[in-house]
């Protein structure tokens, strides 16, 4: 589908290519055989990017995090993208789950290979911390759905390096990296998946031997939905409840064989497989896992935040009793960075098929526009491309803020690990909630075409919308950051110091209504008011609870809907705070152009959100109906000045064809000659007659049934 594939068919007419690889004849469908289908660009998205006023380019930098991360991100792409090898003849889709696995896999191999002979040798280790994302967005010219080693790189690497000792790290970080293993994180169960403190897995010392004993006591116990796990992987990292002499200690992280380094069967005392079609992640193989008395050597329990010696005396090293947490901290901050990118994609074939469709007339008997023409179509799609930005600029402030916290970890100090939880939290939830919307809006954006697979967007959806559940579930993670907030307005109330990124209680809690002002800097502060008068009428619901005879639990757990509301404010006013001070600050020095479409972007995702939330607003600031009318006002302006740069701006993510892997979305605008290719690739094709004409069809209709 992408340029690339096109190489392998640049020698076939496109009629001949359809004959050759759907092994029908065209006249079946009554097209002319002796006219070709265009092969030439659309002409409505060349004049698009004629009338483009600013460098994309510029963009491309910005968002890549400079011009030398650019220039490093296509070498990596042009050096697994020019293999040719990362296309399917036949669609992933149209194949049965089996062969899909097997595609899946031939295809992780060939990636793996290309990663570890020539991105390593550019990058060094590099590659798994500042440029994973590079290498997770390359990953999608080979896998329209999920890569079996996901988990591998994603969570098994990480979590050797965030809590083995040095020496564990030294004995399993090379052979997994080299990949002579392969590993995923196996800690959801059937039974639990939120309430981690209640997993049932358990691994009970034995001195005697210096062993664990890793049982799963009941079907609930089984670990389910771990990715790469059913048939791919050979090792996991197991979450099981440590007891030693006696004791239980909790969850703690083991690194488990399952099976045979060499036949690859399950070791005796595993049961392992995969579990069934799911809405998406189906070439992930997630899988079970049950363990029966299973013994693992005493130093495969992961030590560095806590220990077992010889004798089973249990050790606890760490100063923070959740660092055992920190490979799921790790994976929500990498997440957001994921779904933005997702977004992007979603954007990005959206903004283009918008371009490239005509439909219904605006003035009788004049010429279709194009849809993208249609202001409702705007609102649409211009907040997707914003929403892709904002994200974009807060998972580059969200990692820096991680890598900061773990670099005074490292040195012993924690004091700053809630406001990480906090905010990874928050983040996490937002933007994968926000993505998963968006492309959704994207895919009712293209109308019936968005519903084809061959669109990406279905698989795009499938996929982003996952994770909103994993990694910790939407409402779970906002009320986690509950805590912190409800702690912290508390703090501010009785004068003491807060944190930076809720030092804006301090001058909410005198209680005045802040007075709205449509700049900017207005917005925001506005959208600071709004959280704070969520948090503070949490805490008065609660307070009120308790006084009428509630214990806090039950008053908190009553005043439950009030807090991941106050969550979600909270939230949106560090995103508009951290996209609006990341552009001004990466515009600083842009060409004038640049500077203006950026801060139009960034004005458009601000007024989006003073509309969605006029309640808000008119509860918790001084905001007038005046003001919103004036914000609409604006709001409907900006559509207007965004259109002439919207494809200028999707092309700016700078998403090679197989990367975005859509018949609507590619450069070159042949959205009907693609939709036509891929559908004569559909399997139903490759004969005239399908068999259960003469099995069933035939008989009915004759009344021999
Ligand atoms: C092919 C190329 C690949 C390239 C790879 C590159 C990139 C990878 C990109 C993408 C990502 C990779 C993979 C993605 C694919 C799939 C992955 C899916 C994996 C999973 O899906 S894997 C399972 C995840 N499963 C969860 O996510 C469970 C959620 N459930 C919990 O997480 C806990 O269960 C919680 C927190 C709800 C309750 O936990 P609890 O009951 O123990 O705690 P409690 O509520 O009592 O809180 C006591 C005090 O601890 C504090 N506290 C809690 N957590 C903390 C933390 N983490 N740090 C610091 N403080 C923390 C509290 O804030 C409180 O503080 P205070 O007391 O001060 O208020
Ligand atoms: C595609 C996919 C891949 C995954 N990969 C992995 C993996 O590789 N490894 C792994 O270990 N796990 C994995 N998971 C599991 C995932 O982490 C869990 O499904 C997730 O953490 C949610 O937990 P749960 O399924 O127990 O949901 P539940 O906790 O049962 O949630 C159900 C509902 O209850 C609500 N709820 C639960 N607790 C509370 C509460 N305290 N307060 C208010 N509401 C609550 C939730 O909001 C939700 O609406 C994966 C899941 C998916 C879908």
């Amino acid at each position: 589908m992408g340029t690339r594939c096109e190489g392998l068919r640049d020698s076939l007419s496109p009629i001949a290519y359809y004959e050759e690889y759907s092994h029908f004849r065209l006249d079946c469908l009554k097209i002319d055989d002796n006219k070709e289908l265009s092969m030439s660009a659309n002409e409505d998205l060349a004049k698009e990017r004629a009338r483009c006023d600013f460098n994309v380019s510029e963009i491309t930098n910005i968002l890549d995090g400079g011009i030398e991360r650019t220039k490093q991100r296509k070498k990596i792409e042009s050096i697994a993208l020019s293999n040719g090898k990362c296309c399917d003849v036949t669609p992933e889709e149209t194949l049965g789950p089996k062969e899909r696995y097997e595609n899946a896999i031939r295809k992780s191999c060939l990636y793996t290979k290309i990663v570890k002979d020539q991105v390593l040798t550019l990058t060094g280790l590099e590659v798994l911390g500042s440029n994973s994302s590079v290498l997770r967005r390359t990953a999608d010219a080979f896998f329209k759905d999920i890569s079996p080693f996901l988990l591998h790189l994603g969570m098994f690497v990480p979590t050797i390096m965030g809590q083995g000792t040095p020496e564990q790290q030294s004995y399993w970080l090379p052979r997994a990296l080299d990949f002579q293993i392969i590993g995923t994180y196996a800690q959801t169960e059937l039974g639990h998946g939120t309430f981690i403190r209640g997993l049932e897995t358990t691994a009970t010392y034995d001195p005697d031997t210096e062993e664990f004993v890793i049982h799963s006591p009941r079907l609930t116990s089984y670990k389910w939905w771990a990715g790469g796990l059913g048939k791919t992987s050979n090792y996991c990292i197991v979450v099981a409840q440590l007891y030693t002499q006696g004791k239980c200690y909790g969850i703690h992280p083991f690194i488990v064989q399952i099976r045979d380094e060499d036949t690859h069967m399950p070791l005796p005392g595993v049961r392992v497989g995969e579990i069934g079609p799911r809405m998406g992640f189906n070439t992930a193989d997630n899988g079970f896992l049950g363990f029966d008395h299973y013994r693992i050597p005493r130093n495969h329990m992961l030590m560095k935040n806590s220990q077992v010696l010889k004798d089973g005396t249990y050790v606890k090293v760490a100063s923070h009793s959740k660092l055992t947490y920190g490979t799921m901290v790790f994976v929500r901050v990498m997440l957001v960075n994921e779904v933005a990118f997702n977004l992007a994609k979603a954007a990005t074939i959206a903004v283009r098929y918008s371009a490239v469709r005509r439909q219904s007339e605006k003035i009788s008997g004049e010429p279709e526009p194009q849809i993208i023409d249609y202001v409702t179509q705007q609102h649409k799609l211009f907040v997707c491309i914003a929403t892709a930005h904002a994200l974009q600029l807060s998972s580059n402030w969200l990692w820096k803020t991680f890598s900061a916290v773990l670099a005074d970890m490292r040195g012993g100090n924690t004091e700053n690990l809630p406001e990480l939880h906090a905010l990874s939290s928050c983040l996490k939830a937002l933007s994968t909630s926000d993505s998963a919307a968006l492309i959704e809006q994207c895919r009712l954006a293209c109308g019936g075409h968005g519903y084809m697979l061959s669109s990406n967007l279905p698989l795009l959806y499938s996929f982003v919308t996952a994770t909103r559940t994993y990694e910790g579930d939407y409402t779970v993670l906002l009320l986690q950051t509950a805590r912190f907030l409800i702690k912290a307005w508390e703090q501010a109330e009785s004068g003491n110091p807060v944190t930076p990124t809720v030092s804006y209680m301090e001058e909410a809690v005198v209680g005045n209504k802040y007075k709205w002002n449509g700049s900017a800097e207005g917005i925001i502060k506005a959208a600071y008011y709004v959280a704070a008068g969520k948090i503070s009428s949490s805490v008065t619901s609660i307070r009120k609870r308790m006084k009428n005879g509630k214990a806090f639990e039950d008053a908190w757990e009553l005043t439950g809907v009030q807090l991941v509301a106050a969550a979600e404010a909270h939230c949106r006013a560090v995103i508009c705070d951290v996209y609006r001070k990341e552009t001004v600050r990466l515009t600083a020095n842009s060409s004038p152009n640049v500077k203006t479409v950026m801060d139009q972007l960034n004005m458009l995702y601000l007024s989006h959100w003073a509309l969605e939330r006029t309640g808000d607003l008119l509860r918790y600031t001084s905001t007038t109906e005046d003001d919103i009318i004036s914000c609409q006002q604006r709001y409907e302006e900006l559509l207007a000045a965004i259109r002439p740069n919207a494809v200028g701006l999707v092309d700016a993510f700078d998403f090679p064809d197989e990367i975005l892997q859509s018949t609507l979305g590619a450069y070159d605008g042949r959205v009907y000659e693609r939709l036509m290719e891929e559908a004569l690739k559909s399997p139903l094709n490759a004969e005239p007659v399908n068999r259960s004409f003469h099995q069933y069809l035939k008989p009915l209709m004759q009344g021999k049934l």
